[in-house]
């Protein structure tokens, strides 16, 4: 199963970056593309991120063997539904959604029948819209496959080699575990910068220009995070709800700990847990996990 025609539902930063990337690693894909906003089309078509731009749903999965849904996880289901009478029978439908079982079950109540091969390409920086998309977005970084049971291994190797090409490395697990590993690993880590930032903003003896002047370090790397896009975030919180709420309760006992270790003065506890924090940093560069980049996802449009 070769894929030679690509439809991209939504193009913002993810819809666009696949737009672009197709273009410039696997040019003999032909690219169709739709947007519900009349604004992002127009954007979309200005960069050309994909061939051509549909004005209708419809028209842009017409004859596509591979389609990608690329909108909040909370749209997936209206989405999947509005393209539903004009799939090829032989398409693959796959998301780029940041939580995987909920946007599973939506797309098989709105697909009866349909081959679904859920994806998560964990790649991504706080912009969006149809001008944040770019290129190398996707180049050594991990895109995670959630295929059914019964999913086609010819279908789930076609969409591992559509993600290869675009120069991203694939890795398949069980949505259920997906779900719990990103919940530790970006949901809460997003959670907490919301909040820090939020708090920061509250405290009413200080004013914003001093959180603003004095942000250098921690601070300001969660300012980062926390201008991530609400409607994408709010999206992942309510439908990751079980597995945030399991992360979050074990965060916040660690939480406590430390709490506890800090009233009583317990410098070896707090020792402990930096070391060892430390040490993981340190692992997650050698292995070259990090991104060590300045200004990662700005410098390279287009
Ligand atoms: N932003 C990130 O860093 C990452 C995001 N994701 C996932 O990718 C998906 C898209 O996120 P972004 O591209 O960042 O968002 P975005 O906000 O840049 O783009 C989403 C686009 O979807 C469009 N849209 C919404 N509902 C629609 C519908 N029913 N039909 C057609 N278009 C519709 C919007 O108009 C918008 O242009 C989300 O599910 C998110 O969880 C995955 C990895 C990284
Ligand atoms: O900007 C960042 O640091 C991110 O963490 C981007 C991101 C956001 C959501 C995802 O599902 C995957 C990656």
């Amino acid at each position: 199963m070769t894929i030679t025609r690509l439809a991209i539902i939504g193009l913002g930063l993810l819809g666009g970056s696949i737009g672009l990337a197709v273009r410039e690693h696997a040019g003999a894909i032909a690219t169709a593309g739709y947007d519900r906003d009349p604004r992002v089309r127009e954007k979309a078509r200005e960069r050309g991120l994909v061939g051509t731009v549909c004005d209708n749903p419809a028209d842009a999965v017409r004859d596509a063997d591979l389609v990608v849904l690329c909108v909040p996880v909370g749209a997936m289901e209206e989405a999947a539904r509005e393209i539903a009478g004009a799939l090829s029978p032989h398409a693959i439908v796959s998301d780029v959604g940041s939580s995987k079982q909920s946007v599973a079950e939506a797309l098989e109540r709105a697909l009866p029948g349909v081959c679904i091969i859920p994806a998560h390409p964990v790649a991504g920086t706080e912009q969006s819209g149809p001008e944040a998309g770019f290129a190398s977005l996707f180049t050594n970084r991990w895109c995670i496959l959630t295929p059914p049971d019964d999913a086609e291994e010819e279908a789930v190797a076609a969409l591992s080699g559509f993600w290869t090409s675009l120069g991203a490395r694939v890795e398949i697990m069980e949505a259920a575990h997906h779900d719990l590993v990103l919940a530790v690993t970006s949901h809460i880590p997003h959670l907490i910068a919301f909040t820090i930032v939020g708090t920061a903003s509250d405290l009413e003896d200080v004013t914003r220009s001093e959180v603003i002047k004095y942000s250098a370090g921690g601070f300001r790397d969660f300012t980062r995070i926390a201008a991530s896009d609400p409607v994408m975030w709010r999206d992942v919180f309510l439908s990751n709800r079980p597995a945030v709420l399991e992360m979050l309760g074990r965060f916040t006992e660690d939480l406590t700990a430390l709490q506890r270790a800090i009233r009583s003065g317990d410098g070896e506890a707090l020792h402990d847990l930096f070391s060892r924090t430390r040490a993981i940093r340190r692992a997650v560069i050698e292995e070259g996990q990090d991104d060590e980049r300045p200004d990662f996802g700005r410098e390279d449009h287009g």
